[in-house]
């Protein structure tokens, strides 16, 4: 008898099933207004004011805590082609103490996309782990949120006219006609990276057993905790510190993913340039870092149509490295806007690693096996967070390379900067987040 479908409705956890602390059909009207000219009028929830951004689009169906808080959406207002954002709602962003622990439980301690734009926000969720709303998360960090707009239509206007500048104006603001061309605030002509970036160094894991350095252009969290469970002791240094003058401490360098427009970087460019001369030990960098390794080799970084944000993104490895087969095609978590230009030849010592299969574009340099040097730079996000974990062996081939150049080079017998266990540190006040054995 198929008289009743009995569907079986999960109960929400703990009682922790709320609606958003103001329900969306009394909140405040909201309209995303596009420096193209084109305006979708919503519904607020989060934060009640009105910000500037650069509007772009991300493909992810999954993980949208993650997206909010990595630091590389600074200045966007991020629209999700998703349509359903806020059913499983937020997690505490406080990390249990643990052997990883690097502080948080996101991406970073706060929500860095400037707004969001959803086409159907959840106002209940349920999740084991979730402790507020999307819309109080976003009230509580200050972000405005707008919903109920046709988030198709605005993808396909982003697509075709490329990412475009964007004000999401919500309550009195909302009424008033859009701003002017020359009025639209454009976040990528400042040097976002320096926002995003550690002010000071700090140390995670000290007692790692291979030390390494991570230029921090606004790294995300689960890149530092994928080099702590590889066992890595990393020092984590502002975006422009000049990693010549300590690099002899040190078994291995990254670079992290970070905000805007990568020529904001050339001064660590430059760095990386001399450090590529005189330093011989494995160089891995992530999206921002991987277009700094290339324009230290020489490349030119380009600002692309609409970039690529999503966690299916298909990239062709070209060679072989490590986990790395040539000839397979691994699917990717992706953010970025800018990308390293394809030129013919590269430059001597570098070849291309990975190439995107939608639209051809660069997603991987290698040093060239004659080279003599092990760096690696990838355009996508190994460590996910979110999205496939189809290259995360990646960090265990950088860490393992650091591990036997340091073991080639001797410095792990006792004696060498004051004996193995002992962490050389860059000043005495370095703050430490040291390890606590689970
Ligand atoms: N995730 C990133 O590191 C992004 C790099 C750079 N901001 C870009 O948009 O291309």
């Amino acid at each position: 008898m198929f008289s009743r479908c009995i569907i079986r409705v999960p109960r929400f956890h703990r009682g922790l099933a709320t609606h958003a602390s103001v329900p969306v059909s009394t909140s405040h009207p909201a309209v995303l207004h596009l420096k193209t000219g084109q305006s979708f009028a919503g519904r607020s929830f989060g934060a009640p004011c009105s910000v500037f951004g650069e509007t772009v689009f991300s493909t992810s169906i999954t993980s949208y805590t993650e997206s909010m808080t990595d630091p590389s959406y600074r200045g966007q207002i991020l629209v999700f082609t998703t349509p359903l954002i806020g059913n499983y709602g937020v997690p505490s962003n406080i990390t249990p103490v643990n052997s990883q622990d690097v502080g948080v439980t996101l991406e970073s301690s706060t929500v860095q996309c400037s707004a969001v734009v959803v086409a159907d926000l959840a106002e209940r969720f349920s999740h084991h782990a979730a402790v507020e709303s999307l819309a109080a998360w976003c009230a509580r960090n200050g972000v405005p949120g707008i919903t109920g707009v046709d988030t198709r239509a605005i993808t396909t206007l982003l697509r075709d006219q490329g990412t475009t500048l964007g004000r999401l104006a919500v309550g009195e603001d909302a009424t008033l006609p859009p701003p002017k061309p020359e009025e639209y605030w454009d976040p990528t002509t400042e040097n976002l990276v320096a926002q995003a970036s550690t002010k000071t160094p700090y140390e995670l894991n000290p007692t790692g057993d291979v030390r390494v350095a991570v230029l921090d252009f606004g790294a995300k969290a689960n890149i530092l905790r994928s080099l702590v469970r590889r066992g890595a002791a990393v020092t984590v240094l502002p975006w422009n510190f000049d990693f010549n003058t300590i690099r002899d401490r040190y078994d291995g360098l990254f670079l992290s993913n970070g905000p805007g427009d990568p020529n904001h970087c050339m001064p660590a460019a430059l760095n990386l340039r001399r450090t590529l001369r005189e330093w011989n030990k494995p160089i891995f960098g992530i999206c921002m870092g991987h277009q700094v390794i290339g324009m230290a080799a020489g490349l030119d970084a380009y600002r692309m149509m609409f970039g690529n944000r999503g966690h299916n993104q298909p990239v062709l490895a070209l060679a072989s490295s490590g986990s790395i087969k040539a000839g397979r095609v691994y699917v990717t978590s992706q953010n970025h806007q800018y990308a390293l230009r394809l030129q013919d030849p590269f430059p001597d010592g570098w070849e291309p690693f990975f190439i995107n299969c939608n639209d051809s574009s660069v997603e991987g340099i290698k040093s060239t096996a004659d080279s003599g040097r092990k760096v690696w730079g990838v355009q996508f996000h190994p460590e996910s967070a979110g999205g496939p974990l189809d290259t995360i062996e990646m960090f265990t081939d950088f860490v393992t390379e650091c591990r036997a150049n340091k073991l080639q080079l001797g410095l792990h017998t006792d004696g060498m900067i004051g004996g193995k266990n002992e962490v050389p540190t860059l000043a005495p006040d370095i703050p430490r987040r040291v390890a606590v054995a689970a």
